[in-house]
Order: C-alpha cells, then structure tokens, then sequence
C-alpha cells in the first residue's frame, strides 16, 4: 500500500478526488498526511476523512531551505519518506516552490499536477498565461518535481479546448474536471509500478 504525503494551499477538489479514490479498499494508495504552506480550506477535507493534517508556514522560518526542512520533518513524522518504502508526495495545489533540500530528499517520489501542457506556461498563473496567449488549446500535466518550476519529467498530459470569452474561473474549472481522475489515475499507477518514477527521472533529457 502506497503512502501518500498530499500538499496542498487552496480548495483542495483535487485533494478530494484522492481521498474519493482512498476510500475504495481496492485502491493501492492512502494518504496519511495532508500539509499545507496555509491555513487553506481544503485542509477541511482531510480533517472530515480522518486524515491528520499539519500547516508549516514560511513566514516562520528565515529561509525556503528551512521551511523545507520543518516541511520534510512534519511528512516524514507520517512514514512517507522514510523506511525502506519512500512512498509519494503529491503536490496537489501546492502553491510554493519547493527548495531543492527537500527536493533531492524526495525526488523522484515527488510529483506535481500543474494545470497546462508543460513546458508551455509553467508558474503560478498557467491558466491565465495561457488565455493571455490566445491558446486554442491548454490542458494538465502531472510531472516528477525537480530543483527547477515546472521543469521535471513529465508523467501523464490531457489536453482541453480553449472556448472563445471564456474568463479564467471557467477554463480551470473545466481543466479540473480532467486534472482529477488524470492525477488519480497516475498514483494508481505509481502505486501498482505501472508507472517507474525512477526510470522517468532517469529518461529525462
Ligand atoms: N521545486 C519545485 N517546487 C514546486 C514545483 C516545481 O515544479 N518545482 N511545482 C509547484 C507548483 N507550481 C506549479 O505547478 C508552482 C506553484 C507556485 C509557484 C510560485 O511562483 N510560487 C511563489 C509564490 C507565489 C504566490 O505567493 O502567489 C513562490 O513560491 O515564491 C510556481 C509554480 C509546487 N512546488
Ligand atoms: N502552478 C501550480 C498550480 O497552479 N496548481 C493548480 O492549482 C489547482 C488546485 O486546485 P484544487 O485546490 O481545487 O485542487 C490545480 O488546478 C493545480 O493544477
């Protein structure tokens, strides 16, 4: 059974999807912690399935390697990167960039579900980048974290048409309803070893 570390700072419907999918007994993956760089509401999703959450906020720490650090020691206090199985961190929202400690403590058993067609309009605002763009098309990528922003090999894509007028709020919302089963559909398949996170790391150019 895969334990799953999830990350998230906003609403969390992704986060839901995984805990939906963790409820079937037949699912080979459970998520033990849920952590968030704020207070963000999806952590009530965690805490009305059960699942222990923690908040480690940047502000409190003098540096993103340190806040790394305290974020590294609340995941592995749940069993996830520690022990002879390294189970996964999901960035599910995550809306921090990670520091590259804790990145090569957890890499390649660390992903990330970024809601555009990597390489294309990476960062913070992929949706509104893309749009801004005059894109006909943009979609989801989930993708192995590296030291880079949106950089690392990528996993999984699915593509959406981008309507004409639509505003921002309407084409994420349609980008999510791929992004959910996609990202359950890829820790169902890193949990099975369908999917070799370590083999797409070493594949990367
Ligand atoms: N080392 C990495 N960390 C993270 C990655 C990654 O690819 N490498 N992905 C992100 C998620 N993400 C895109 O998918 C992303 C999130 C946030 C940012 C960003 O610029 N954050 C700023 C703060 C922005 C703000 O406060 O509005 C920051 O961290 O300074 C870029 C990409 C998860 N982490
Ligand atoms: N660059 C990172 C980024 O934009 N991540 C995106 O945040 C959303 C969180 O939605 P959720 O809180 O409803 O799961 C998701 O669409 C995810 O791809």
């Amino acid at each position: 059974m895969l334990k799953l570390a999830v990350l998230i700072s906003g609403g969390g419907s992704n986060l839901q999807a995984l805990l939906d999918a963790a409820a079937d007994p037949e699912f080979p993956a459970r998520i033990v912690c849920v952590g968030s760089d704020t207070d963000a509401p999806g952590l009530a999703h965690a805490e009305a399935a059960g699942v222990p959450t923690f908040v480690v906020r940047p502000r409190d720490y003098d540096d993103r390697e340190e806040w790394g650090q305290m974020l590294s020691a609340a995941i592995q206090e749940h069993g996830v990167g520690t022990g002879p199985e390294p189970g996964l961190v999901v960035s599910a929202g995550l809306m921090r960039i990670l520091p590259a400690g804790f990145v090569r403590e957890f890499s390649p058993h660390l992903i990330n579900t970024h809601p555009a067609l990597l390489p294309l309009h990476p960062g913070a605002h992929a949706v509104r980048d893309a749009l801004a763009a005059g894109a006909t098309e943009t979609g989801v990528t989930v993708h192995v974290i590296d030291e880079g922003v949106d950089t690392g090999p990528v996993l999984r894509q699915a593509r959406v048409e981008i309507r004409a007028g639509e505003t921002e709020e309407e084409l994420h919302e349609r980008i999510k309803q791929l992004e959910r089963p996609l990202l359950v559909q890829t820790v169902r398949d890193i949990a099975l070893g369908e999917l070799d996170l370590a083999e797409a790391a070493r594949a990367a150019p």
